[in-house]
């Protein structure tokens, strides 16, 4: 899921970090790139009359004859958490490629603030207080939790041209800002390889609230996680709602998706296939729209690139479901 044209913002590391950074920046936790001064808290710049920061009308997008979305609305709240749910080829890339600047919807409208854009770059995305944190963040291994935290957005003190990273500040700041999430660890020096997959993420959850994300895209963030890691970041996305920033939690697990999730979205090629709040929907009807209708959909289109495999052949829904009753009717 994650798009290689993706970077952050140039890296004046300092401490010889290009040997261990990725070539490209690709799976780097998307720069905010917003000095701190300058980003107002998300809190303050949330309070509007339940207008959706982020609303896709209509919305959708074909790569030259794969219409890969189309149709999709979708709203993103301050203050709630949107899931969006889907199997392999349901279009949740393709739907934060247009929310996070990397691609153009071709059909509908993408609003921010009630205002219909075109964005060109994730910059422009970022400047508008959209982040994303890609599945695979690319940290530096081995530099310490705190460098990671400001990674190209450096603060630093003295007057050119004898400016000078403020260690000091950025320590502090991390790991106040870090405490504030609820995330408290040992220690800020230690490399942030040596964290768990989910202390990392939710270091780069706490890094784009601290530089005035309003709008998160979390790209799968649990996908590659086991229970208890999992449950880490959920608590961390629930902190960021509770921040007041607006939640777009990209997932194929509806489980992960009800602890946390106000709004559902579920995708099937290409088209909206349920949009529930959650007190329309139960975890049961979300869970079977997930393995049943969107996964056999998922087969058959994976299928269908097959040579020699008859699509219309195959069992609709109905057909899988009709035993399972037949027996439960029996018992
Ligand atoms: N750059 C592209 N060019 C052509 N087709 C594309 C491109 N990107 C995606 N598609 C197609 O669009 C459809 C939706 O893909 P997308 O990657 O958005 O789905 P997804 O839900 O994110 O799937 P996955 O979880 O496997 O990444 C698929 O049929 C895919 O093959």
């Amino acid at each position: 899921m994650t798009d290689n044209t993706t970077s952050s913002t140039d890296t004046d590391t300092g401490t010889g970090a290009d040997s261990t950074a990725p070539a490209d920046t690709t799976d780097k936790v998307q720069d905010t790139g917003t000095d701190k001064a300058q980003a107002p808290a998300a809190a303050d710049r949330t309070a509007e009359d339940g207008q959706p920061i982020v609303q896709l009308r209509a919305a959708g997008k074909a790569y030259g004859n794969v219409r890969a979305l189309h149709g999709v609305d979708l709203a993103v709240h301050p203050g709630q958490v949107t899931c969006v749910l889907g199997d392999n080829g349901a279009g949740k890339s393709t739907l934060i490629k247009i929310i996070s600047g990397l691609h153009q919807h071709t059909e509908g409208a993408f609003l921010i603030d009630g205002e219909a854009v075109r964005l060109n770059t994730p910059r422009e995305a970022l400047d508008r207080g959209i982040a994303t944190v890609y599945q695979d963040l690319a940290t530096v291994p081995l530099m310490p939790v705190w460098r990671n935290f400001f990674l190209g957005s450096e603060m630093t003190k003295g007057p050119w041209p004898v400016r000078r990273l403020d260690i000091a500040a950025m320590k502090e700041t991390a790991d106040t800002e870090l405490r504030a999430m609820g995330i408290v660890l040992d220690d800020l020096d230690q490399p942030i390889g040596t964290l768990s997959g989910g202390q990392r993420q939710s270091v780069a959850i706490a890094r784009a609230v601290y530089f005035g994300a309003r709008v998160l895209i979390l790209d799968e963030p649990t996908a590659a996680l086991g229970v208890k890691q999992s449950g880490v970041v959920l608590k961390y996305i629930a902190a960021a709602r509770d921040r007041g920033l607006g939640v777009i939690f990209i997932t194929h697990n509806p489980h992960h998706a009800y602890m946390v999730g106000d709004h559902f979205s579920v995708l099937r090629l290409g088209t909206m296939e349920l949009s529930a709040s959650r007190a329309d929907v139960t975890l049961e009807e979300l869970t079977n729209h997930m393995a049943g209708g969107a996964e056999l959909a998922a087969l058959k289109h994976e299928l269908a690139q097959v040579r020699g495999v008859d699509v219309d052949e195959l069992p609709e829904e109905q057909d899988l479901k009709a035993p399972l009753a037949a027996s439960e009717g029996k018992s």
